[in-house]
């Protein structure tokens, strides 16, 4: 006979939750933490089970059970070792390993020129990006929607940067004047990161937005402090699987930071954008000839393009796309500089010889950075010993796609090269370990290579920017950026190390490669311009 106790009504799950709960003694609190604890373990076994199973063919290097998420803790830790453990293996074919948040597929170079001209619905790069970025936890799935910023830079602001010269020049001169300390007959210490940043941030907003929002303080900071905060979450987030990043990011306080971050660029940029729309303003915001990269936007977007919101986000994402990537390589050659001293003079007798033709920096234009071959060469052998990322050309697959020797690629899967461990391979550069900053130089010297191993020049086994129709599109802008603030700090200042200090060593995230943000240098002022 059954007694009271056992006789439960079941017609609703929460009485049904509740008497159980009741019978067996313990909060409703606890059993309901211990479900999503439950539940939370299965998703993740299943998870990782399934992630097992997804790409036989391809060998993966890590051990076969342990699981993704430690695995993706020793990449984040570590990620040079299972990149080079990966490539000594692999070098001419696919291999794979795992992420805590997903699973890599990594091609050697030898298929880049399989794969570069592909379309988006067969190898997405933006999918790629967007993965990445954890675009949907970042507010960087704007990418998705619109290509606008691409094109932009394609077909504005590329084939424009003769014209746009003249504007940088002058709100460089600004930058250093605020940004700089003052230093004259005195060795002062600062840190290059932060005030090279300022450098950056300003430079590019005068020529994204023009005056005087580029001189807004607000927007300064909207421009550097969103990247911050989304890598501060991205780095985070990929320590976990998937499922879990849209939950997570409800707790990182940097997520609702960068959130924010879009919110006041749009109530910031939304009304500029709508005066220029309804052609309110119509002077050039340069303050001088031709357009700022927003009014090229508005300029070129299609009917679905023209929400003011969106194009104030976008700013936003090309800011994070171009700040801190030109940053991070000028505080590289400036801490390879310093340590390697002897080249100031070397660099400082190739910009004399340009001033003699060209006259005053000041009146440069873009030809004249152009025949600054030896900096040109400096700049990509630092990026070549200091890369932004050890992984690129990320693409996510549409289709099953068979490459010419039978590998198959999966729909659904992500594909990356090591660029890095290929760059660094003997077959591809001659002594890797040696940093020869004039290496590029002395090669464009060979007969018909003058136009090749530029820093913005890509090339099959040369990925820092990508390869083909979806390399980076602001790279040339990037170039000729990176180079003009180079040139003052080289003429303007003196710069040396701390007394018996190394150069400040690279911080590692994930493939993430940053300068030091702590590292210190030494200024003082020359009299010489
Ligand atoms: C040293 C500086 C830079 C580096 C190393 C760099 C590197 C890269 C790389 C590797 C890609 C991906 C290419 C691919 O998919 O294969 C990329 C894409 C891109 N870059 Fe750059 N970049 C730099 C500067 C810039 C600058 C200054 C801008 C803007 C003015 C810019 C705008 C973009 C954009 C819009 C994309 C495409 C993102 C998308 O698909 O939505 N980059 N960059």
């Amino acid at each position: 006979m059954l007694t009271n106790m056992h006789v439960y009504d079941y017609t609703t799950p929460t009485v049904a939750f509740e008497k159980l709960c009741d019978s067996l003694s313990v909060s409703r609190t606890f059993v309901s933490w211990l479900s999503l604890a439950v539940s939370v373990t299965l998703c993740y076994s299943i998870y990782a089970l399934l992630s097992l199973f997804r790409v036989s063919g391809i060998p993966r290097v890590g051990k076969r059970f342990e699981p993704s998420a430690i695995q993706g803790w020793k990449f984040f830790r570590n990620a040079s070792s299972v990149l080079h453990d990966g490539y000594s293996r692999h070098p001419s074919s696919a291999w794979r390993f795992l992420r805590a948040d997903t699973e890599m597929i990594v091609l050697p170079s030898k298929y880049v020129n399989e794969l570069r001209s592909l379309p988006h619905s067969i190898a997405s790069p933006t999918l790629a990006h967007a993965y990445n970025l954890s675009g949907s936890s970042t507010n960087m799935n704007i990418i998705l929607k619109s290509n606008l910023h691409f094109r932009a830079l394609q077909e504005k602001l590329t084939p424009n940067l003769n014209k746009l010269t003249g504007p940088m020049i002058d709100e460089l001169n600004y930058a250093i004047r605020m940004e700089l300390p003052e230093c004259k007959d005195q060795w002062v210490a600062m840190k290059p990161y932060h005030s090279i940043l300022r450098l950056v941030a300003r430079v590019s907003a005068r020529i994204f937005l023009g005056q005087p929002l580029c001189r807004n303080e607000e927007w300064l900071e909207i421009s550097t402090e969103f990247t911050e905060n989304t890598f501060v979450t991205l780095v985070v987030l990929r320590l976990f699987p998937r499922f879990l990043h849209a939950t997570l990011s409800w707790i990182l306080p940097s997520a609702w930071r960068s959130t924010n971050y879009i919110r006041r660029a749009q109530r910031l940029l939304t009304p500029g954008i709508k005066k220029l729309q309804s052609g309110i303003i119509t002077t050039p915001s340069h303050g001088d000839t031709g357009s700022t990269l927003l009014e090229w936007m508005i300029e070129i977007a299609n009917d679905n393009e023209r929400n003011a919101k969106d194009l104030a986000h976008l700013e936003v994402v090309l800011s994070l796309a171009s700040i801190h990537t030109s940053q991070m390589n000028a505080v590289h050659v400036l801490y390879d500089l310093a340590y390697y001293s002897e080249y100031f003079e070397v660099l400082r007798g190739e910009i004399r010889e340009v001033m003699r033709e060209d006259g005053q920096w000041s009146e440069w234009t873009k030809n004249s950075f152009y025949k600054l071959k030896k900096l040109d060469s400096f700049m990509r052998e630092s990026q070549r010993h200091n890369p932004p990322t050890l992984l690129s050309y990320h693409r996510i697959m549409q289709q099953d796609f068979v490459l010419q020797d039978g590998t198959v690629l999966p729909r659904g899967s992500h594909i990356t090269m090591p660029v890095n461990e290929i760059q660094n391979d003997s077959t591809v550069t001659s002594n890797p370990q040696r940093f020869d900053p004039l290496r590029y130089y002395n090669m464009r010297k060979e007969p018909n290579q003058g136009h090749l191993h530029q820093f913005a020049t890509t090339e099959e086994s040369i990925l820092n920017f990508g390869h083909g129709k979806h390399a980076c599109p602001g790279r040339f802008f990037a170039a000729l950026e990176i180079k003009s603030i180079l040139v003052r700090l080289i003429m303007d200042y003196d710069w040396k190390l701390p007394d018996d200090q190394a150069r400040p060593k690279n911080v590692m995230a994930h493939e993430f490669v940053f300068p030091n943000p702590e590292g210190i240098l030494y200024m003082r002022a020359r009299n010489e311009t």
